[in-house]
């Protein structure tokens, strides 16, 4: 727990010179409090340290004065003797406590005392807590303050100071000792007006007070209580606060993810609003004040929430005519018509906290680390002295002999390769160096040569070759990386080891997608695997889900398991992971569905995008009744986009296209991996929308270009070699290896846990059935000419009716019944406003096969 990190400081900074600097490091504060028997333990013991000191001071309140001279004595006599004499429940140690607590301190006021470590306790031994800690201990705090003042007033007044100082304490005593100086009898005064201005910020009692004041002779006042009672009660016992309410989601170590998906200057902009809104919903001499203010928008307050708050106290509607009064009394239309991103409803707030998704699977546990194969890697020196220098001594002689002569030279082991990197002596031309490339390669007799000519920003040559033994980069390794666990990042995947033997960690949000190329058996589907199970590791479910699209059918099978936590789908669909590819189709547009929704619901809340949306939402200041929600990311993973893309074209292509340009914002990213990285696959529409492109090896440098605008990746060693290109920068990486069993444990782990009821449920897509019924359509009323303009509209690529008009010398009513049957087929997509319509097939093959599948010929 962050908490414990500042008593290690302390200590360390404390006593530096007198201890060893191994205890210290030795002691590890986290764990001392993360693990689950130390929590309990710890648990167990504040709730035991409550119920002694309870017991203590009761039982002072009954033997104190007996007890008191053993505790005067105390120190002068054997504590043996002083535990035979003392009367105390709990021996020498109760009467002690008590002497200091009940009768130095606060009196019976002290009896409150106990209930902090009692809460406290329960909550670290049990995970829930009896009533909000944050809130109680204010209270506690003050009322055991409180209460030995009033005690001491009353000692005071009654000149009981001999017999009865143990109940106000010394405190509660000495200050009305001081008061009394200024006011005399007076002095209740203050003490009842503490508690009056306690009791106005505390329990809000201006709010109630007005809320009374309103409806006074409404008989619904009872009904109102009893409609809230549910909520409104039981938040007033528990004195659930905006502080209090995210506490259980920092007792997992989740909490640094918290932090970073809510902005921290959050929280003074809600607490201002509370202050500011209450009068706006319940006076009207308020709500000018408020319109003065210029801050009319927040009128909207009072219709806009008041339902939230019914739904939230079982239902009931009364808040919701209440409100409605008091806007009709001022202009009505124009509090409905403010948008609401004002919308704060301060006592949700107040009363509930802030939102928090994960608090739906509050006991999710994230997987371990020992779900992981812990294997080290090979103990041996991975890149001898010898391989070094004969390498050297190659590059050198082999640049040699083609006349470059090299001024230094300087070797980085990397996990796969080593980077030799050369400084050419004055005057040698780098291209000189690029087309020796194949020269120099033959003369080391070694695969997977990269020349990279000049190093950005180094001012050097860099010539990679690769390593006789390589090294595995574990995932467990990487994934334990301190880098990767404190990473800030909003998707962080780790993609793997740089030559520097650094980790390479990426944040899917900001990429914003990925494309992902590699012939067969060069680690695509590891490296899938990898990127995965980062996310896993780092995000609880109800913040990430995954649209899983597997057409070889065997690689993502095993995430099927993670379907009620991690996983979203159509609905009615039979696996969360989809292979098949008409169901792929429908996914996509699905997608595009989601995110046209999301747009719609980002841009009624005024914000720019998911993260800034889901803050807002958790501030309770956007209202489920309006269909806002909390959005989590959704992360769509292709295995294999050259099948999707043969068998369905620009069915595939145009909402993969369209995701890729705009889903960004709304938090769908994309991870989409080909074997093949043709042009035909990799079309550009695709590729203009994929700035991050990631190669492992592939069969050819046209394949290279076609991924990475650039050759080197048919260069690369395999087995998880690859080449990282976003914008114009090209990174060589290893990737880690994550291997099934691994993503077996890690699957089951989760999936053993309690999920949601369901798959993340996708929109339903429309054009679900109508394609089904495709097929059924009757060909009979179409035109005659219906099969040459589908020709015409695939030869052009232009879905538009102007073109058949033209071309086939028809009307515009015959060429657009024809462009409407277009349609029905399926050939061209809707029609778009000013645009010309979709086409779905980009060869004439394609569009007549699949006439034909519908009986349209001719
Ligand atoms: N990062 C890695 N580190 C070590 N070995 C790896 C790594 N990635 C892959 N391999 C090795 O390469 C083999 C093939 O990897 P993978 O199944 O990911 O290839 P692929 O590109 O998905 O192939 P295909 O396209 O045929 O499915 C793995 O079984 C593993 O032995």
């Amino acid at each position: 727990m962050s908490v414990n990190k500042p008593r290690g400081n302390t200590q360390r900074a404390k006593g530096e010179e007198g201890v060893r600097p191994g205890f210290h490091l030795s002691l590890d504060w986290d764990s001392i409090f993360s693990s689950p028997k130390s929590t309990l333990a710890w648990g167990i013991f504040f709730l035991m340290t409550g119920i002694i000191l309870e017991v203590s001071f009761l039982s002072y309140i009954v033997t104190g004065l007996a007890d008191q001279s053993v505790v005067d004595a105390f120190g002068q006599e054997s504590i043996r003797d002083a535990g035979r004499q003392t009367r105390n429940f709990l021996g020498v140690v109760g009467a002690t406590f008590s002497h200091i607590f009940v009768y130095r301190w606060f009196g019976v006021g002290a009896l409150l005392l106990p209930i902090v470590p009692i809460l406290a306790g329960w909550k670290i031994a049990f995970g829930k807590e009896l009533l909000p800690l944050t809130r109680a201990t204010k209270e506690v705090v003050f009322y055991i303050l409180w209460v030995s003042a009033l005690m001491g007033y009353i000692v005071l007044m009654s000149n009981t100071e001999n017999t009865l100082s143990f109940v106000s304490g010394g405190i509660g005593y000495m200050i009305n000792v001081w008061l009394f100086d200024w006011l005399k009898w007076g002095s209740i005064l203050p003490i009842i007006f503490a508690l009056f201005v306690f009791a106005v910020y505390f329990y809000d009692a201006k709010n109630l007070l007005d809320k009374w004041q309103t409806k006074p002779e409404k008989e619904e006042e009872p009904e109102i209580a009893v409609a809230g009672n549910p909520a409104t009660i039981v938040t007033e016992e528990q004195g659930t606060d905006v502080e209090s309410k995210p506490e259980p989601v920092k007792e997992i170590e989740y909490v640094s993810v918290v932090n970073d998906t809510y902005d921290d200057d959050v929280v003074p902009e809600t607490e201002e609003s509370k202050e500011e809104e209450e009068p706006v919903i319940q006076n009207n001499s308020h709500v000018l004040e408020v319109i003065n203010k210029e801050e009319v928008s927040k009128l909207a307050v009072t219709p806009v929430i008041t339902p939230f708050v019914a739904t939230q106290v079982n239902g009931s509607n009364v808040d919701v005519e209440l409100e409605l009064e008091v806007a009709d009394a001022l202009t009505p239309k124009d509090a409905v018509e403010i948008p609401d991103d004002e919308d704060v409803n301060a006592s949700i707030l107040r009363e509930f906290g802030q939102y928090d998704p994960m608090l739906d699977l509050p006991s999710y546990q994230f997987p371990t680390y020992n779900l992981l194969s812990d294997v080290i890697d090979n103990q041996h020196e991975k890149v001898t002295q010898e391989e070094l220098e004969s390498n050297k001594t190659k590059i050198v002689e082999t640049l040699g002999s083609y006349g470059i002569n090299i001024s230094k030279i300087k070797a980085t082991i990397g996990p796969t390769v080593t980077l030799y990197e050369i400084i050419p002596e004055a005057g040698v031309r780098i291209s000189k160096i690029k087309n020796l490339e194949g020269d120099i390669a033959l003369s080391l007799a070694a695969l997977g040569i990269r020349i990279i000519a000049p190093m950005p920003g180094r001012g050097t040559i860099g010539i990679e070759v690769p390593n006789k033994n390589r090294e595995t980069v574990f995932i467990r390794s990487v994934l334990m990386n301190e880098r990767f666990q404190k990473s800030t990042y909003d998707l962080p995947i780790v993609l793997g080891k740089t030559i520097s033997n650094e980790i390479h960690i990426a944040d899917l949000a900001k990429m914003p997608h990925l494309l992902m190329a590699g012939a067969t058996g060069q680690g695509k589907s590891v490296g899938l695997n990898v990127i995965l199970a980062s996310l896993i590791y780092k995000k609880h479910p109800a913040e990430l889900k995954f649209v899983l699209v597997d057409p070889k059918k065997v690689e993502l099978t095993l995430f099927n398991k993670l379907e009620r936590h991690f996983l979203a789908k159509l609905p009615n669909a039979d696996e969360a992971i989809i292979t098949d590819t008409k169901k792929v189709i429908f996914t996509l547009n699905s997608l595009c569905i989601e995110m046209d929704s999301r747009y719609d619901l980002l841009k009624e809340a005024a914000v720019r995008n998911l993260k800034e949306y889901n803050a807002k939402f958790a501030q309770r200041r956007l209202n489920p009744e309006k269909g806002h929600r909390f959005l989590p990311y959704i992360v769509l993973v292709i295995d294999e986009l050259a099948d999707l893309m043969m068998t369905a074209g620009k069915e595939v292509e145009t909402p993969i296209a369209r995701l890729a340009q705009l889903a960004r914002a709304v938090g769908i990213h994309l991870v989409v991996a080909t074997q093949r990285p043709s042009v035909k696959v990799i079309t550009g529409l695709i590729k203009a929308n994929f700035p991050a492109r990631l190669s492992f090896r592939v069969t050819s440098s046209i394949d290279s270009r076609t991924i990475l605008d650039m050759g080197g990746a048919e260069q690369l060693v395999g087995q998880g070699d690859m080449l990282l290109a976003i914008n114009s920068e090209v990174i060589r990486l290893q990737c880690p290896f994550i291997d099934t069993r691994e993503i077996e444990d890690v699957c089951e782990f989760i999936g053993g846990q309690r999920g949601y009821d369901e798959a993340y449920a996708l929109p339903e897509y429309e054009g679900d059935e109508g394609s089904e019924s495709r097929s059924e359509v009757n060909t009979d009323d179409f035109d005659g000419l219906l099969p040459e303009a589908a020709r015409l509209i695939v030869t052009h690529q232009q879905g538009s009716t102007s073109l058949i008009q033209r071309k086939m010398k028809l009307g515009y009513n015959r060429a657009g019944r024809i462009m409407d049957q277009l349609e029905l087929i399926g050939v061209v997509g809707p029609f778009t406003g000013s645009k010309a319509r979709d086409v779905m097939f980009h060869d004439l093959n394609g569009v007549d096969d699949h006439m034909r599948s519908m009986g349209i010929s001719g």
